[in-house]
């Protein structure tokens, strides 16, 4: 949508042909995205090949988990030179621990892609409310070439030479707002809130650091700005899913009740671990893989947060 209101031809691509229709039929994406009306000239289809004919862009809006399956299917659709891919998720891949850039390089040696990341509902964007994003890349024309394409006013799109930093932390606040909703469904209040996420940020400076990020982004839209918006309410489906937590529920029963991804579940202990690989301690996003693996309980993860070892901030 907001490729669109851009002034770009855009097609969306659904990978089931009926429902690509019936997002055709209705004019907006009932299941994923309600209330959105889908611009008049947008072509819904199923047909990847269709969709990509001419491209400028992809933007990959899948899953995290689901990035690495999506990639071979675009090869044959892909013309030369082929179009930059934009990735919107935000996660590390279970098993491997590859951030999605790293995925991209793994299975599409040397295509062009950067990380579109930043605090953005997609429904506010899609009402096109004002946000700024990030577009993350090592290569300035690619930056700008993409920013061209997708910017208007009420979406403020910042270039940063930091993709690392910006791919941790995408995927590190969706943990950390995890650990938010479960204080606050704890009932153990705003200024645990306020500790874990000044603390999670920390957390994901000191991983961006050491893959080779820089701690700026950590503090920028990608890092602190997204993880203000997630962490902030029950509109964020991370932070929703902690509260329910902090209240008690069960997490499958939580999750059979969802239709979107929640990513800080399948990206909270691949997160540890690609952390751990690099020598660094994430106390809360451990916490969190904890809790969602049922080996510590809301009050047993918080009471062994307050029990480090105190220190200099
Ligand atoms: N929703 C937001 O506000 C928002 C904003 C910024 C970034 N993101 C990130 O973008 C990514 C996608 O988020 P979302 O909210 O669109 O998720 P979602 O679960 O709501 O929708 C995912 C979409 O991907 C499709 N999909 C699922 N599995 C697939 C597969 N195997 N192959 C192809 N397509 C598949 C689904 O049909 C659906 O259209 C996540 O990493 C998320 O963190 C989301
Ligand atoms: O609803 P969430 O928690 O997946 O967050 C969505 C976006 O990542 C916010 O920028």
């Amino acid at each position: 949508l907001q490729a669109a209101r851009a002034g770009r031809q855009v097609a969306l691509w659904a990978r089931d042909a009926d429902r690509a229709a019936a997002i055709a039929a209705a004019g907006e994406n009932a299941r994923y995205l309600p209330g959105a009306a889908l611009p008049p000239g947008l072509l819904v289809t199923a047909d990847l090949g269709a969709a990509l004919a001419g491209a400028e862009a992809a933007i990959l809006a899948v899953p995290a988990q689901h990035l690495r399956a999506m990639l071979p299917r675009l090869l044959p659709h892909l013309a030369d030179p082929a179009p930059p891919l934009v990735l919107a998720a935000k996660g590390v891949e279970r098993g491997t621990l590859l951030l999605p850039l790293e995925v991209v390089a793994a299975v599409l040696p040397g295509a062009a892609a950067a990380v579109l990341s930043g605090p953005n509902f997609a429904h506010e964007v899609a009402a096109g409310l004002p946000a700024a994003a990030v577009l993350a890349a090592a290569d300035p024309a690619l930056r700008e070439r993409l920013a061209a394409l997708l910017a208007t006013p009420e979406f403020r799109l910042y270039g940063s030479d930091d993709p690392m930093g910006a791919q941790v932390g995408g995927a590190a606040k969706n943990v950390i707002a995890i650990a938010a909703g479960a204080v606050i469904g704890a009932g153990l209040g705003e200024n645990a809130r306020a500790a874990l996420v000044t603390r999670g940020v920390a957390e994901l400076s000191r991983l961006a650091m050491a893959l080779g990020g820089r701690a700026e982004t950590a503090a920028g839209l990608s890092g602190l700005g997204d993880l203000l918006l997630t962490a902030s309410g029950p509109a964020s489906r991370n932070t929703s899913l902690g509260i329910a937590l902090g209240r008690g529920e069960a997490l499958a029963a939580v999750l059979a009740g969802r239709v979107g991804v929640t990513e800080g579940v399948a990206t909270a202990p691949a997160l540890v671990a690609r952390a751990a690989a690099a020598g660094v301690e994430l106390p809360i996003c451990e916490a969190v893989a904890a809790l969602l693996d049922g080996r510590l309980t809301v009050a047993a993860a918080m009471a062994r947060l307050l029990s480090r070892p105190r220190r200099d901030e």
